[in-house]
């Protein structure tokens, strides 16, 4: 359940001081109480006030004329710098009671990244102050001021880092704001309000957006990099402090959310924990009540699936005619309430719900030929509404369109497990009204067990159980139809390829297969959280294993692409079907090498938006029979297999993040190789973006012959890799007819940014056993 909690300011505060309540024995410990009689779950309060920030500025900022800043001021800023301490009338919380369970805002003015080096010092020093005077307090989540220059990022982020290492326990939140409200105010027709940020500097982004500017309705003509600017910083920011679990981010919703699709899916893969929304923010419905505008309300329903803290603020003072303080809260819970991932999560039969508990989280993996599964994990398994009910429709089917002869139909449950699908099998015999019987095979010992106790008591003499494992085990005779179901969140990675060489062994030569084949797919994912999980172990091997993951706090980078170099969000690496043709069988009916399963994709990803790869998402889809199937393919599963909760998705992480600048394109490389023990994954991705670049005619023409057999754009693509040919073009600058950038033709290269390691070369570091 998401969190809501009221903005204390420090209008509220000094009210409260002002008007003291003899029940209550602070101003702040009353208006806790207040906020929970206003429905509030907690309260967010600024830790200092006003005095500090003047004493602050008095100490750390030159007046304008610097003469006026005498001896004994620049002492008594010394005497702080060394020795930072503050008075009490600056503090607006003092007591463990009153900052027991509350979010405490620091100082939002400071200027970490100020351009003048001396502030961005003071400014280190004071939030030092402020976090350990948090600390001593026992907060457990401090907000942090906001970043607001660009170009001083990384000595904001290099001042946090500093904090995480002194601080211990405690959270801190960077306040960002969704995007660059500046954006706006470049191009807006009527000048805005002054910012409300003190005179410290200049301030853009995050403290200064009008409320009146959240109303406004049309949207100019704003590119990718302006929506991208804060989350940038916010980038930088994480990658200065090195992905602390401890860091997360307040995301300021000031601004009017764009309604343009994907730009803020990125805050969806990020620690989202809070989210700052101001009354200012809400527009009046019909009857006056207040309402978020429709973007806003699509984001928090999305959202929701973090669950946030969502911090109101500016609720009391009279922005909405209907309704008062509480319409702010009761709304944000209804949009919770209605909230389509929230809803699946809370509808039992779901994957959602199911997966409670299991979000981002990494497992392992099953290997069910190697080893023998748990009769609660089979137990587990069987609790898929929908597996099963496709199972028993395929065989139904295959039974009905199976010719008419007097004999009877013959079948092969290979992999039985306790037996389900058997008894779907026999389900769907009876209801063909066909002539049938079962081989049942098995190579776990135990679940044997509760197969022949099945046979006995349920099965009787329609099915014939063998105890053995169907690479090498022979039955009395062929069969009709194999029954299998050996897929993992891959499709092949439990190693059904391998396993149905063997069983194919049992069918007829007219025989099918149930699955008849399956299909792995990868999209390109973003995940801090993942990202923190994986590094968290720390050897090389757990980066380079992949995982079974139920994915909540992650954003799919990719987008549709379709202009001919790039394919589809999600695409397809590979096929296996069966029974497999082709194959150079030994004398015993088995492969004689695993060669031809093998498999390699080289796949090409349009990413629309920047954002940080952590890692590859896989999902398989099977074709049982026809078209009924298996899917847990995002786009597909709802249409093919909806409510299955058998499968979680797969994970391929990456040791190291890979920036992915807006436009530019992902070449992921994906192997299946294989050696007579084992089976294994190694994948590698490329970035490129494409550039705009005139043709140099005269490069090529011009070249020395024993160059000119190099193609084109080798000789003139300036990638960094490439570029090492470094072949200048040899003629004499008064031969040159015009200038390269004079050129009048342009045409699109690709210019590499980035690279990520091979991972698991030679299946070092995770495999499959055959
Ligand atoms: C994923 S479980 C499926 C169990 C059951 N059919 C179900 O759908 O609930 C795969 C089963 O196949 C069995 N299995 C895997 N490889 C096998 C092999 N080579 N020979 C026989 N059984 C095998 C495992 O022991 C396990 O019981």
């Amino acid at each position: 359940m998401a969190t809501v909690a009221g903005h204390l300011s420090l209008d509220d505060i000094a009210s409260a001081d002002a008007d003291r309540d003899p029940n209550f024995e602070t101003p702040i410990l009353r208006l806790l109480s207040d906020s929970k009689t206003k429905g509030y779950d907690t309260v967010c309060i600024p830790l200092t006030n006003e005095k500090w920030r003047v004493r602050w500025k008095k100490m750390c900022l030159s007046p304008e004329d610097e003469a006026e800043k005498d001896e004994s001021a620049e002492r008594i800023s010394e005497a702080w710098r060394s020795n930072p301490v503050f008075l009490r009338e600056e503090i607006n919380v003092t007591r463990l009671d009153e900052a027991e369970n509350t979010i405490v805002m620091l100082s939002d003015w400071l200027e970490l990244d100020s351009p003048d080096e001396w502030v961005r010092c003071d400014a280190e020093t004071a939030l030092m102050q402020e976090l350990a005077y948090a600390s001593y307090l026992n907060v457990s989540v401090a907000i942090l001021p906001p970043p607001r220059n660009r170009t001083h990022v990384p000595s904001y982020a290099r001042a946090i880092h500093a904090c995480l290492d002194k601080i211990p326990f405690m959270h801190f939140s960077v306040r960002v704001p969704v995007y660059d409200p500046a954006v706006f105010q470049l191009v807006s027709p009527t000048p805005r309000p002054a910012s409300p940020s003190p005179s410290i500097g200049a301030s853009s982004v995050a403290s200064g957006f009008s409320a009146s500017s959240s109303k406004s309705t049309g949207f100019p003509h704003t590119t990718e990099e302006e929506f991208n600017t804060t989350w940038e910083m916010w980038d930088v920011i994480r990658t200065i402090c090195e992905s602390n679990p401890r860091l997360s981010l307040t995301l300021d919703l000031t601004p009017p959310l764009p309604l343009t699709a994907g730009v803020l899916d990125k805050w969806f893969a990020e620690p989202t924990k809070q989210i700052f929304l101001p009354a200012s923010t809400f527009i009046a419905n019909a009857k006056s009540y207040p309402v978020l505008p429709k973007g806003t309300q699509s984001f928090i329903r999305e959202i929701m699936k973090l669950q946030p803290t969502v911090i109101l603020s500016g609720t009391n003072t009279g922005q909405h005619i209907r309704g008062g303080e509480r319409a702010y809260s009761q709304y944000i819970k209804h949009l919770e309430k209605t909230s389509p991932a929230v809803q699946a999560m809370k509808k039992l039969g779901t994957v959602e719900n199911f997966s409670i508990g299991y979000h981002d989280y990494l497992q392992a993996p099953l290997q069910p030929l190697a080893d023998n599964l748990q009769s609660t994990t089979y137990q587990t398994f069987e609790m898929d509404p929908v597996k099963y009910a496709n199972y028993e429709e395929a065989t139904f089917r295959a039974l009905l369109e199976w010719p008419k002869t007097d004999d009877r139909i013959l079948l092969c449950v290979a992999g039985a497990g306790r037996g389900p699908l058997v008894a779907r099998a026999l389900k769907a015999i009876s209801r063909a009204n066909q002539k049938a019987f079962i081989h049942v095979v098995e190579k776990n010992p135990n679940a044997f067990v509760t197969l022949q106790e099945r046979q006995k008591t349920e099965w009787g003499d329609q099915v014939q159980l063998h105890f053995g494992d169907m690479r090498t085990l022979g039955l009395p005779e062929k069969v009709d139809i194999l029954i299998t179901e050996l897929l993992g969140s891959f499709g092949d990675n439990e190693l059904s390829p391998e396993c149905l060489d063997g069983a194919v062994r049992f069918l007829k030569p007219h025989g099918i297969s149930i699955p008849s084949s399956y299909t792995a797919h990868i999209a390109p994912l973003s995940s801090t959280k993942l990202f923190n999980e994986v590094r968290g172990h720390e050897d090389l091997k757990k980066s380079e294993t992949p995982y079974v993951v139920m994915f909540n706090a992650v954003n799919i980078l990719s987008g549709e692409g379709g202009d001919g170099n790039t394919g589809p969000r999600i695409q397809e690496c590979w096929e296996f079907a069966h029974p497999v043709k082709g194959v150079v069988l030994n004398e015993r009916g088995l492969p004689v090498t695993n060669s031809h399963n093998s498999r390699f994709a080289d796949l090409n990803f349009h990413i629309p938006h920047a954002g940080v790869l952590h890692g590859l998402a896989g999902y398989f889809e099977a074709v049982l029979y026809k078209n009924i199937g298996l899917s847990i393919h995002p786009q597909r599963k709802d249409y093919i297999s909806k409510d299955s909760i058998s499968w979680f998705p797969i994970y391929f992480p990456l040791r190291d993040p890979l920036y992915l600048p807006g436009n530019s394109e992902l070449h992921v490389s994906v192997w299946r190789l294989t050696d007579q023990q084992r089976v294994w994954y190694e994948w590698y991705a490329e970035a490129f973006l494409p550039v705009m670049m005139p043709v140099m005619d005269w490069a090529v023409d011009r070249a020395p012959a024993s160059l000119s057999a190099i193609s084109t754009p080798q000789l003139i693509t300036p990638s960094p890799t490439i570029d090492a040919l470094d072949v200048p073009p040899v003629v004499n600058k008064t031969e040159i007819p015009r200038a390269p950038n004079e050129s009048s033709r342009t045409e699109t290269r690709l210019v590499k940014v980035g690279q990520t390691a091979l991972h698991n070369p030679g299946g070092r570091s995770s495999w499959i056993k055959l």
